[in-house]
C-alpha cells in the first residue's frame, strides 16, 4: 500500500482515500482564531495539573515521518482542565516542523504558523486498558501542544534529543537518549491554553485526542531545527529528507473553543 507521507503525492490533502476518518468533522489541527475562544470559567476552576517524572535512557525513533520519544510513564499524571474526572499518562513526544522557520506548526493562531510544534501525548487510563483502545474513543487521548519560536537561545531539553539524531538518521533506527529528559521542561512558563475536541494529525487520523494548545511557545535555535531536518524519511541509502511534516490546518466546524488563562 502506498505509504503516506507529506509530498503532494502522499500527503494530507489525499489522506481521506486511505483513511476515511481524514475526512470527518472534528480533525486536527486547526487555525485558532483567538476571537472566537471563549474562557470558560469551569477550566479555571479545575486547574490542569501535570506531574512527570524524569527519565534516562528514553528510546528514541525514527519513524519516517519524524523522531519520536517513547515515554511510557505510569508515573505520570495529567489531570483536571478539560479532562474531567479522568487521569491521563504519557505515552510518547514528537514534534512537526517546517522546510524554513517560517512554517512547521500544526496549529496556528490567527493565520499565523510557528516553527514548530512539540507534542505531548497521553491516554485515558482511568477508563482504558491501553494507549491503541483508548486512541479508539472520543476521550481517549489529551495531547499537549507547544509552539516552537526560533531564537538565539537553544532550548537544553531539545538539545538532548538533537544530539541523538546522527545516530538515528534513517527510518527504523532508534537508540536510547542517555540524558535525563523531565518533560516538564519543555512547557511554557504561562500556562495558559486553548482547548477544543479533535484528532491525530497523522494517519489514521483517529477522532480521539482533547486538545490541550500552550499559549506561550518556547524556543529553539534555528540550528536545532536544520537538524532535525537532516533525518532521512528511507531506511536505506536513498536521502530523501523529513523537511516538513505538518498537516495544515482543518475547519473547526461547529466545535467549541475554549481558552483559559491559567
Ligand atoms: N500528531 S498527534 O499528536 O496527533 C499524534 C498522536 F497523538 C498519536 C500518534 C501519532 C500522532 F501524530
Ligand atoms: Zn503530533
Amino acid at each position: 500500500a502506498a505509504e503516506w507521507g507529506y509530498s503532494p503525492t502522499n500527503g494530507p490533502d489525499v489522506w481521506a482515500r486511505l483513511f476515511p476518518q481524514a475526512g470527518g468533522a472534528r480533525q486536527s489541527p486547526v487555525d485558532i482564531c483567538t476571537s472566537i475562544a471563549s474562557s470558560d470559567s469551569n477550566l479555571e476552576m479545575k486547574k490542569l495539573t501535570f506531574a512527570y517524572e524524569s527519565q534516562s535512557d528514553l528510546r528514541i525513533l525514527n519513524t519516517g515521518h519524524g523522531w519520536k520519544v517513547e515515554a511510557p510513564q505510569s508515573g505520570s499524571r495529567l489531570e483536571g482542565g478539560p479532562l474531567g474526572e479522568d487521569i491521563y499518562q504519557l505515552e510518547q513526544f514528537h514534534c512537526h516542523w517546517g522546510e524554513t522557520s517560517a512554517e512547521g506548526s500544526e496549529h496556528t493562531v490567527d493565520g499565523r504558523a510557528y516553527a514548530g510544534e512539540l507534542h505531548l501525548v497521553h491516554w485515558n487510563t482511568t477508563k482504558y486498558q491501553s494507549f491503541a483502545e483508548a486512541a479508539q474513543h472520543p476521550d481517549g487521548l489529551a495531547v499537549l501542544g507547544v509552539f516552537f519560536d526560533v531564537g538565539n537561545e537553544s532550548n537544553d531539553e531539545i538539545e538532548k534529543i538533537v544530539s541523538t539524531l546522527s545516530e538515528i538518521k534513517f527510518k527504523g533506527q532508534f537508540t536510547d537518549i542517555p540524558d535525563v529528559i523531565d518533560p516538564t521542561t519543555f512547557l511554557p512558563s504561562g500556562l495558559g491554553y486553548w482547548t477544543y475536541l479533535g484528532s491525530l494529525t497523522t494517519p489514521p487520523c483517529n477522532e480521539c485526542v482533547i486538545w490541550i494548545v500552550y499559549k506561550e511557545p518556547i524556543t529553539v535555535t534555528e540550528e536545532q531545527l536544520v537538524q532535525f531536518r537532516c533525518l532521512s524519511a528511507c531506511s536505506g541509502e536513498a536521502e530523501e529528507f523529513i523537511v516538513k511534516n505538518y498537516r495544515p490546518p482543518q475547519p473547526l466546524g461547529n466545535r467549541a473553543l475554549r481558552e483559559c488563562n491559567a
